[in-house]
């Protein structure tokens, strides 16, 4: 192996990787890269966490993985794969999720560096915590198509990982989606959310029915249709989807009638939304276009031609039946999660997505092209993984050899710039932003919200989803009052009074921490008549993401976050690196750095 090739490294850099332990979290695209340059330079311990199983969509990219290692652990067949390329490496493969109690601070001191080759934020936050606590260099990496980014965070020294708030992630208004689509990506959402309102976890912001609040249409929604009467929010009071659906025993023909017979005439009679636009046109089972032409006349690979309606009704018909007998297999209450690469699902969002597309007169697509929109891939290049890999391992040579201030960020760009450069380094290290709520000496954070109306259970949520903590313990500052307890029982029975009603008020300062991530921080909180849910808002007054703005990641199927365990949810935020822009003259932007999020998440409803 390289590090054992006389005169290849310096003697200090041949000693300091013999003593080296690396942790690489996430064995996928970059993660494979980063094992095998690990192995084949002579690494001697590495230890390898990947959560996942091993997917036919990963061998064209993940060459460690091949046709008979689908469905296998990712960590284990890479450690096996990169085993055969160096036996004398010790790599211990964890199939695991890394946000695990397994791995406290005192697993991640082990190491000298960690490695991050994740593809979601939660995950990477978690990991970012847990360096910091440890005080352990970390090497984040991350690619979108093209461009790819590798950059050190050390306590103290450099930027973290949460040191600038994130940009909110793609969203439309629920308007679009439910009464006036106008491009394909708009009836893809629809169909994915009818997948859930059927089949998956119901949400009722991913509401599939006509909306009678839209602003458009206000006056005299629906008035002259079908005589229902709306609710406050504006939705048409009916039985739930699910349990029409149930009722129905999934009838294809009666669900098409509805959804794309009913409803769309139920849009018709909403007549201020079609005045400036071409008005819908309701379909009905019996009579649907493409009918008199034959499968078989077509040619062509059937995921990358265009189905007809016909076609599209009978892929809807056959799939409704298919996930029907997944969710009836399931134990009571359980649902499906969308996945792009569950046929049945794809096959019901291509077929759902195409017939709206066809109702509202927008271009069909195939199902290869809505599979890329659902799934919000950018395609995964195999060359930008190889190159961001081979950036980490020199980076993580450069701090083993103690040349910390060389490691600074390095951007791969999608062409050269006017210099001539692909690789753009950053002149100096990102000194870190010292309001950050997560690697500030004293964190702290201003939670918005109305005290009258946030439950306990609320502020929970808010401590989870939004200071991304696993399990948060909550004291009233100066007081020592427990007021949330992650010890399953201490604080439930409080669980739905307000905050008010458990005695906090306007200003009110609480001592929040995660025992696991070792993560103190002072959340000051703000009284805000008008605020529905709530709002985290940091010193430097950059409203930071409530609930609804920012994904519930990885989640991407309205809960993007991948969730501890041996499997996650599919369509989660396959990807999200952030690349810093350059300025005018090439050069990498002045701090602090403007960052463009890139950002695959699920998309967020707003509701308008
Ligand atoms: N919490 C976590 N713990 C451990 N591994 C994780 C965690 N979250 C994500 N990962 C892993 O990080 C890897 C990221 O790799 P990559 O971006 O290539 O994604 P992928 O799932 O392999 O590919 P694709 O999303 O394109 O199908 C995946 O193998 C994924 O399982
Ligand atoms: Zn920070």
């Amino acid at each position: 192996m390289v590090a054992r090739v006389a005169g290849v490294f310096d003697e200090k850099l041949t000693e300091a990787i013999a003593n080296s332990k690396i942790l690489v979290v996430g064995a996928g695209g970059i993660g494979c890269e980063i094992l095998k340059n690990l192995v084949l330079t002579g690494f001697p311990y590495i230890e390898i966490i990947d959560l996942d199983t091993i997917d036919v969509s990963n061998l064209n990219r993940q060459f460690l993985f091949h046709k008979e290692h689908v469905g296998k652990s990712k960590a284990q067949v890479a450690k096996d794969s990169a085993l055969s390329f160096n036996p004398n490496v010790t790599i211990i493969a964890h199939h695991d999720s890394v946000i695990s109690n397994d791995y406290g601070v005192s697993y991640f001191k082990q190491f000298n560096i960690v490695m991050n080759a994740l593809d979601n934020r939660v995950a990477r936050n978690h990991v970012n915590r847990m360096c910091l606590a440890a005080s352990i260099p970390l090497i984040e990496t991350g690619t979108a198509g093209y461009a790819g980014q590798v950059e050190l965070i050390k306590k103290g020294l450099t930027q973290c990982y949460e040191c600038q708030p994130k940009a909110p992630q793609k969203s439309f208004p629920g308007c679009t989606i439910r009464n006036t689509p106008s491009e394909p990506i708009h009836c893809i959402v629809w169909a994915k959310h009818l997948f859930n309102q059927l089949f998956g976890e119901e949400d009722p912001d991913q509401d599939v029915s006509p909306d009678t609040a839209d602003p458009e249409a206000a006056g005299e929604a629906g008035a002259s249709a079908l005589n229902t009467e709306g609710t406050a929010a504006g939705n048409v009071e009916r039985k739930s989807t699910r349990a029409w659906a149930s009722d129905t025993n999934y009838d294809p023909e009666k669900l098409f009638s509805k959804l794309f017979g009913d409803d769309i005439r139920y849009l018709l009679s909403m007549e201020n939304l079609w005045k400036k636009r071409r008005p819908p046109t309701p379909l009905s089972w019996d009579n649907l276009p493409g009918k008199d032409s034959p499968t078989a006349q077509h040619s062509g690979l059937p995921d990358q031609r265009v189905w007809s309606v016909h076609e599209c009704a009978q892929v809807f018909a056959d799939s409704c039946k298919a996930l029907q007998a997944d969710l009836k297999n399931r134990p009571e209450g359980d649902h499906l999660v969308w996945d792009k690469d569950e046929k049945s699902a794809m096959d019901f969002v291509t077929a759902c997505a195409n017939i709206r597309a066809h109702i509202f007169n927008i271009p069909l697509n195939s199902r290869f092209e809505i599979k890329s929109m659902a799934g919000n891939i950018i395609p995964a290049i195999a060359t930008a993984n190889a190159i961001v890999a081979g950036l980490a391992v020199m980076r993580a040579q450069s701090l083993l050899k103690g040349e910390i201030e060389t490691c600074t960020s390095v951007y791969l760009r999608p062409k050269v710039n006017h210099r001539g450069q692909l690789f753009v380094p950053e002149k100096t290290l990102t000194a870190p932003n010292p309001k950050c709520y997560v690697c500030a000496p004293k964190p702290e954070v201003a939670l918005a919200c109305n005290l009258k109306q946030l439950t306990l259970k609320d502020l929970n949520t808010a401590f989870k989803e939004g200071l991304n903590m696993q399990a948060p313990d909550a004291t009233v500052e100066g007081k020592g009052l427990v007021v949330l307890s992650s010890e399953p029982g201490e604080t439930d029975h409080n669980n739905e009074k307000t905050l008010e009603e458990i005695g906090l008020n306007d200003g009110c300062a609480l001592l929040v921490d995660d025992f696991l991530q070792n993560y103190e921080v002072r959340v000051r909180l703000q009284q805000e008549d008008e605020e529905k849910s709530w709002r985290l808002v940091t010193d430097t007054d950059t409203p930071m993401p409530g609930p609804k703005e920012e994904a519930t990641a990885n989640g991407s199927n309205g809960s993007d976050e991948p969730k501890p365990g041996p499997s996650r949810p599919k369509d989660d935020s396959d990807s999200d690196m952030e690349i810093i822009e350059e300025d005018d003259n090439g050069e990498p932007a002045p701090k602090p750095p403007k960052r463009r999020k890139v950002d695959m998440s699920d998309e967020i409803v707003e509701l308008c």
